[in-house]
């Protein structure tokens, strides 16, 4: 799903106008049908009170009103005084039978339990709103409120310090706007309505959706030499878990063979991956021969910066295969960066990114500079998080959809690594593996979201869930494909 800015939204509702045949007030109505529908699924029982905005933003506020009245629900609709209103505003004011009028110095008389719907301002402001609105936005701060399209005052696609409206959910047209990822913006909720824009070309900012359609099928011929392999290193004395994580994730994320280098001081793992290990007992001091037919390489997990002489060593040597690049490797590729590989996937978090690209004021500088940083090194970079951000060589930037802050816990990031190097391994092309490893590892932490909690799941439990996480995928793949490959016994099962 192409994530656009307010520039290309308008061109995207010029297209569907001239391509549809339809007017921008049907467009307008179809917003509001979809926004009645989802709210009241929402809140059945709730009476609401729309302030509504001079453009287009109210204009939606405006329809929506009607339609609430229309099917007997308790609803106020406020419309801000303005010397001008967009057109399509002032075709919606003419079908509503009442409502009020108010301005910043005389602020609406809302009813003490309704539920505010707030359609004053969309992606269509110029700049920020001043502080005259501060007044309004603390009335209605604490209760619930719900913003079409955008929190009034929030500008889609840059940072925004000045005030805007907090909300608890927002219902947002077409796509997520860029505002949304910012974690300094606090949006906690959005839901996307589908008001059927046509779809003008594939962008290069991209929200995940579909993630099935990147699934390969295995043949039923396949066997352990032909699903790839995976070697992990890492690990320090008294840094184990790292790989310990990283190897189970690889394990669980469908490779033919993982084998594993670290340390002497490598636990027992798991029976199925095989283990080397090092003669230097408390961390890497050799470089980890890899046979001709390992496939994808993970590096990093608990590695101490004792290993920094050898990892240098061993990326000198390494053979053109994916390699994964994260934690402590990442912290020593900091101080080295003229030796991060071309071709490499770098997993950060984003203070490990700042230790490569210098801190940043907000997020939306942090990424500008990653995405220069991908260009430039000509590298892919993971920036985890909350709707982690995958940065590709040529400028496209992929968000994840999945995931929840239950995952935010020490080993989360092993797993991903472990997983990311296990796909790869098997031959995903590279385009495919990190948005397929991202999304699965953020499906598998929302399952054991739902059946353990946020609270007290751990990083842990996302490998329990893994196996959950690959079958949904599997099971949307074969409802879309058209000849499902499985066998009678298959699914029996599913
Ligand atoms: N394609 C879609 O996704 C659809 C979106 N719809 C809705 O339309 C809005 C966008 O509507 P638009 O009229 O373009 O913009 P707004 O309603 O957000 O705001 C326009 C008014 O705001 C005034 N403005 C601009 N900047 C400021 C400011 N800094 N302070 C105060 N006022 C400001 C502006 O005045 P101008 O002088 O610039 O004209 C307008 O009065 C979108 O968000 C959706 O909700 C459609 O309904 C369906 C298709
Ligand atoms: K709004």
């Amino acid at each position: 799903m192409n994530i656009l800015n307010k520039e290309q939204l308008r061109a995207t509702d010029q297209h569907t106008i001239q391509v549809q045949g339809i007017r921008s007030w049907d467009l307008m109505e179809r917003a509001a049908r979809e926004l009645l529908k989802a709210i009241t699924r929402e809140f059945p029982h709730g009476e609401f009170s729309i302030l509504c905005g001079p453009g287009n933003n109210g204009g939606d506020g405006l329809a929506l009103g009607r339609m609430l009245k229309e099917k007997g629900i308790n609803t106020q609709v406020f419309l801000l005084e303005s010397p001008k209103y967009s057109e399509d505003n002032l075709e919606n004011q003419k079908l509503l039978e009442e409502f009020e009028v108010f301005n910043l110095e005389k602020l609406p008389e809302l009813w003490p339990d309704s539920i505010i719907i707030d359609a004053l301002y969309g992606f269509g402001l110029r700049t920020g709103l001043g502080i005259e609105w501060k007044a309004l936005f603390e009335k209605i701060e604490g209760r619930t409120c719900l913003a079409i399209d955008l929190p009034s005052g929030l500008l889609a696609d840059e940072l925004t310090t000045s005030p805007y409206v907090k909300a608890d959910i927002v219902y947002t047209f077409h796509c997520p706007k860029k505002a949304f990822f910012a974690p300094e913006h606090g949006i906690e909720s959005f839901e996307i309505i589908d008001i059927g824009l046509e779809k003008v070309g594939d962008g290069n900012y991209q929200y995940l959706a579909d993630v099935h359609l990147l699934l390969n099928q295995p043949s039923r011929f396949a066997h352990k030499g032909t699903l790839g392999q995976a070697l992990l290193v890492g690990g320090s004395k008294g840094m184990t878990g790292a790989i310990d994580l990283a190897t189970k994730a690889a394990l669980r994320g469908g490779c033919g063979i993982v084998k594993v280098y670290g340390p002497g001081c490598t636990p027992d793992l798991p029976s199925e991956a095989l283990v080397q290990r090092d003669i230097n007992l408390e961390y890497i001091k050799q470089t980890p021969t890899i046979d001709a037919k390992t496939t994808a390489i993970g590096i990093g997990m608990g590695m101490s910066h004792n290993g920094q002489e050898a990892l240098l060593e061993f990326l000198s040597v390494l053979p053109p295969i994916p390699l994964v690049l994260d934690a402590d490797a990442l912290n020593i590729l900091a101080k080295h960066p003229e030796k991060i590989p071309t071709g490499a996937i770098l997993t950060p978090h984003p203070k490990e990114l700042d230790r490569i690209v210098g801190t940043s004021k907000s997020s939306f500088e942090r990424w500008e500079k990653a995405e220069k940083l991908a260009k430039k090194k000509g590298i892919y970079l993971i920036v985890k998080g909350a709707n982690t951000h995958i940065f590709f060589p040529d400028g496209k930037i992929l968000v994840n959809s999945s995931g929840n802050y239950g995952m935010a816990k020490g080993g989360s990031g092993d797993i991903l690594t472990g997983l990311l190097t296990a796909i790869l391994a098997q031959g995903y092309p590279i385009e495919k593996a990190l948005p397929l490893g991202v999304y699965l590892h953020g499906l598998a932490g929302d399952i054991a979201a739902e059946t353990l909690g946020h609270d007290a799941m751990n990083a842990g439990d996302i490998l329990t869930f893994l196996p959950d996480a690959w079958k949904l995928l599997r099971r949307r793949a074969c409802t879309t494909s058209k000849y499902p490959r499985r066998s009678t016994e298959q699914r029996e099962l599913l």
